[in-house]
């Protein structure tokens, strides 16, 4: 065949080109163009679409005989890509919904830590929360930030455990296009100039690695971060709240935790008590959390009995507040509607039913001798049911809990969203 055989197969595949949704450019061995299709003219010679190109040569006779490139257009996938960024930024930035009025308890060690955490908000100072998981270190960040006075800015939330590390870096300080593989163009902001101007919770701040913790710092100490890939830097105005229910001075003894990191984050010190250490609030913190779940369960249950609230008091909760709300649901949900009181009984059976063991005529979460109607919700309610009691059993150490059902954290931490746990 001779080159002008290509020519023919133009002829022939002109009609099938000009049908295509790609811009496709046909060129002889030189390099000189043969044949355009239409959308080649509308995405290239008005270039404005974003664009990637492949590239192959055509044999005929095993002799290089021409060319054919394919050019697609990725606008469409780029702004989808860049709306999914958006969005997924967007689900990050938990908005500041709880006040002080929020936090539930009279007990003199709650009073504090609340007193201290009123006083702090109205400071720029780092704010350090310590308490047991479960404790309300959340709601008490978000209290804090919406009585400050910066409460009309973002209320930006990570937690730093749950991040692999080469990620929390990207995540916090954003990156630059091209910083690496993957990278979205334009690059990307970070959370600390997401929070630019309002308040940026660091939750799990003790399970940072060494490596972050010097970047941490130098953010804090600079108050200037630098995206990956970038060597401008950019000036931060933020006022930081972190969380941890790690030893923080235990783990400076052992090294794991920079102290100088430490006296940064630690000017304005909260604790918060375990649920254990004030029983006294458990009746209050009851009832309100009941008066939350009646309308989501659809219940009306409006008293606790005595006795029950004597149980509560005997456990010890070493999950917390969040423990409390496991028992109070399971019990709510074991319940008929027309029910308007919780008794010992219903207590007792929701401490010890982990298994969610059905009652009264409900029907039965996944009972050996029936079979599912949807195979996918009766398995998410048993991995619901594993990885909750997993996490109590844990005292709401999610680490520990991780390790126990032998999933990574990451994974644990995944389900936990997807599952809503
Ligand atoms: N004093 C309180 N009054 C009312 N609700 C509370 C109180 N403390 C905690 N809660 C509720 O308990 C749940 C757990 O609280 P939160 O998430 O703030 O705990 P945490 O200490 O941040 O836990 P973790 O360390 O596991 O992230 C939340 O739903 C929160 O609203």
């Amino acid at each position: 065949m001779k080159w002008t055989d290509v020519k023919e197969i133009v002829d022939e595949v002109k009609p099938v080109l000009k049908a295509t949704s790609d811009a496709v450019c046909l060129l002889d061995r030189y390099g000189n163009i043969l044949y355009e299709n239409p959308l080649y003219e509308i995405m290239l010679k008005r270039g404005n679409a974003e664009i990637v190109a492949d590239a192959k040569d055509i044999y005929v006779d095993g002799k290089k005989a021409g060319r054919v490139v394919v050019y697609h257009d990725i606008s469409e996938v780029n702004r989808l890509k860049r709306e999914l960024e958006r969005l997924n930024q967007k689900l990050r930035k938990v908005e500041a919904r709880y006040t002080f009025k929020d936090i539930i308890g009279t007990d003199a060690a709650m009073q504090e830590a609340v007193n201290t955490a009123k006083t702090a908000a109205m400071t720029p100072a780092t704010i350090m929360l310590r308490g047991e998981s479960g404790t309300g270190k959340e709601i008490f960040a978000n209290a804090i930030h919406n009585t400050s006075p910066r409460r009309n800015e973002k209320f930006v939330k990570i937690n730093c455990s749950s991040i692999p590390d080469e990620l929390l870096e990207s995540e916090l300080f954003g990156y630059r296009e091209g910083a690496f593989t993957g990278a979205q163009r334009g690059g990307k902001k970070g959370l600390f100039q997401e929070a630019d101007k309002g308040s940026l919770f660091l939750d799990e701040i003790g399970d940072v690695s060494p490596r972050m913790q010097v970047k941490i710092l130098r953010a804090l100490q600079e108050r200037e971060i630098m995206p990956v890939g970038s060597t401008e830097e950019i000036p931060i105005d933020v006022r930081i709240i972190c969380a941890t229910n790690k030893p923080l001075e235990e783990m400076i003894e052992e090294g794991t935790f920079r102290e100088d990191l430490y006296y940064r984050l630690n000017v304005f010190p909260i604790r918060i008590p375990p649920l254990r250490d004030r029983k006294e609030d458990i009746e209050e913190l009851s009832m309100y959390l009941l008066n939350q779940y009646n309308d989501y369960y659809g219940r009306k249950v409006t008293s606790i009995d005595a006795g029950a609230i004597a149980l509560l008091k005997k456990e010890k909760w070493p999950g917390n507040v969040r423990e409390l709300q496991n028992v109070l649901s399971r019990a709510l949900i074991n319940l008929s509607e027309e029910e308007q009181r919780l008794s010992e009984e219903d207590i007792r059976s929701a401490i010890n039913g982990e298994e969610m063991r059905p009652k009264r005529g409900m029907s039965c979460e996944i009972a050996s001798d029936t079979v599912p109607e949807n195979l996918g919700e009766a398995m998410a309610k048993m991995e619901r049911a594993c990885i909750r009691r997993a996490i109590e059993k844990n005292g709401g150490d999610k680490n520990k809990a991780a390790a126990q059902l032998g999933i990574p954290l990451r994974t644990l931490y995944y389900k936990c969203r997807k599952l809503d746990i």
